[in-house]
Formats: C-alpha cells, structure tokens, sequence
C-alpha cells in the first residue's frame, strides 16, 4: 500500500467529508449573518428521525429542544457567540416520534481575517448513555446519603442526622430570637431487659420505642432520632419548655400504653423511660453542645431520682 504524505492527504476534501460523515458526532455549520444551516451531517437523520434538510435556520434548532433546556441554553449560546466564544451545551433533543435524545452541543465560532464572526461550527454528541449513568449515580448518591442518616435498626434518624438538625435549629432559633426544645430519653434497666429477654427481643423492643416516640410527635420539624444504644432524642423548634414537657409527659403515656412486661423493673413491672427535658432561645455566644449537655445531666437526674420520671431545666437557665 503506498502511504499518502500528511499534504496530500489534507488537500483532498473527499478525505475530509468522508471522515466528518463517518463519525458518531454529527457535525455542522450555522452561517453568522443568515442564521441559516450552511451544513449538517447526514448523521443526524438516524440519530433524531429529522431529514437532514429539515434544518434549516437555528429556528429549527431551537424549536427541536426540550421546553424546560430551550431558554437557558438558547441565550447561553446567543451570548458566547455573541463574546465570539467557543463553548459547548448539554440539552434534550427532540425526536420525530416525539422522544428525547440528551446532545452535548460543542461550538467553535469562526471569524474572519478581520476578527468579525463568520460562521458557527460544531459537533453535536449523542450523550444519552453518559446521562443515564450520570441520573443513575444521582440516584444511588440519594439514597446512600439518606441512609447514612438513618438508624439501621429502627429505621428512625440516626445521631447524624439528629447533629445535622441541631446546627441547622439552632441557627434557625437564634436567628429568629425562637425557643428550641430538646428531649433526652433513656430506657430504665434496659440492661436487665436484655439479660432477662434476651438482645433480640432488646433489639425489637428499642424498634417499638422508637416507633412510639415517633407517634408522640407534631410538629412538622419536630425530629426523633437514636443518640446511640438505648437512647433516644428529640428535638422541638419552636417549642416553649411547657410545650416541650408536654411533649415528654405524652412520649411517658405512649410507652405505658405500650405495656411491655419488664419483670425485673421496680415500676410496675413494665418497661419506663426517663426524659431529661430543656429549652432555649440561643443567644449569639450561647452553644449546642453545652445545651445537650444540661439537658443531659437533667435525664442523669430523672435517673437518679428514681427513673420513670421527667425532670426539666429551670426556665431561663
Ligand atoms: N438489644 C440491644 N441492646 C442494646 C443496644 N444498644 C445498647 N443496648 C444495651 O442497653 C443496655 C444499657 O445498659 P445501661 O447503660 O447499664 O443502662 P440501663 O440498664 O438501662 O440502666 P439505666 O439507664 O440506669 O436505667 C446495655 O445492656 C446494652 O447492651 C441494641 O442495639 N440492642
């Protein structure tokens, strides 16, 4: 085979047709002053079912696109061509059947020895596979990152997510000079519960809890989540301290009303929790972790005073 020099090679403007109709990218040309498609590659017919003569001005261009893409990427492109900028697009095409095909649109803009722009050119990529991984990875990322919020076993919001809504409350609170509320919740004995049921009927018994304090709940921001082990907390935007002990005298009913025979516990003989209750207004030197501390010391307290009891931080502290 005798080998063609680069020259003769790129002199030869079949060389070059033949290349820019073989590939998967669609090429074409818009003239500048016209509007009007000066070329479009015979690609584009398999890939969107428009003849290739059917595009004619950037009319048909524009009208061929997605609704929700056609304004953004319409004025974006007006405008890099306008700055005589080479940029590239990603939209939904639509099909004759009436479909859509996702197209990375890469644009070169031509001008003239005098600097004044001539012409568009570029290639229109088929990017439908690269999108749906793209949506795809999209997906899973949601899903993991609800996970990673959420407590494997009782499915309620995990010690993350609850740190997550305590920043996120408290700047909130503070901003708006609003009280925010904050339950700790504590199972009694829950140590003999396990010796004496064993981890399994633990592990399903801290499920119901869960399951329970949740249904104590309002408020549309209201946030139950597990701390870890067999402690639960929940956290009240907006909740004044008698809202707030309100809330815990309800979360003790709901766990009574759930009977739950607990042989080894003094109260009844069923299972009982202790609520550490506090509420504040944070003020701008004021922090979280010192909050969720005083309210964990009143839960020590309710411990500590017996269990099965509430015990609250005095107003104003
Ligand atoms: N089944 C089960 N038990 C757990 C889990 N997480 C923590 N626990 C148990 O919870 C118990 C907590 O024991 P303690 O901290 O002594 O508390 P307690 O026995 O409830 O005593 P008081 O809180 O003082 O009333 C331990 O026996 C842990 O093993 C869990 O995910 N599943």
């Amino acid at each position: 085979m005798r080998m063609v020099s680069a020259k003769e090679f790129s002199d030869d403007p079949q060389v070059y047709q033949a290349l820019l109709e073989s590939t998967r990218a669609i090429p074409w040309k818009i003239d500048w002053a016209s509007m009007k498609f000066a070329y479009i590659g015979p690609q584009i017919e398999p890939l969107l079912g428009w003849s290739r003569d059917s595009w004619r001005s950037v009319e048909d261009w524009a009208q061929r696109m997605h609704p929700e893409d056609r304004e953004r990427v319409v004025n974006f492109c007006v405008t890099q061509s306008q700055a005589g900028a080479d940029h590239e697009a990603d939209y939904r095409a639509l099909t004759r059947d009436n479909g859509y095909v996702w197209i990375r649109d890469v644009v070169h803009v031509v001008r003239d020895e005098h600097g004044v722009v001539e012409a568009l050119i570029g290639f229109m990529f088929d990017i439908s596979e690269r999108k749906k991984t793209e949506e795809r990875l999209l997906t899973l990322q949601s899903e993991l990152e609800a996970l990673s919020f959420k407590d494997g076993l009782t499915n309620i919001a995990n010690r993350r997510r609850f740190n997550a809504s305590l920043d996120q409350e408290w700047e909130t609170a503070r901003s708006q000079a609003q009280p925010l509320s904050l339950l700790m919740i504590d199972i009694d004995y829950f140590k003999q519960f396990n010796d004496l049921y064993g981890h399994l009927r633990g592990d399903q018994c801290l499920v119901e809890v869960a399951h329970t304090l949740s249904l104590a709940l309002d408020g549309p921001r209201d946030l139950v989540a597990r701390f870890g082990g067999e402690e639960f907390v929940i956290l009240l935007p907006g909740a004044d301290p008698d809202q707030a002990f309100k809330v815990a005298e309800r979360c003790q009913r709901r766990i009574h009303k759930l009977a739950t025979i607990h042989a080894l516990s003094p109260h009844g003989q069923q299972l009982t929790v202790s609520i550490g209750v506090g509420t504040l207004v944070p003020g701008a030197h004021s922090q979280s972790a010192q909050f969720t501390d005083a309210v964990d010391k009143q839960l020590y307290a309710a411990k500590k005073n017996g269990r099965n009891r509430i015990e609250r931080l005095p107003v104003g502290s």
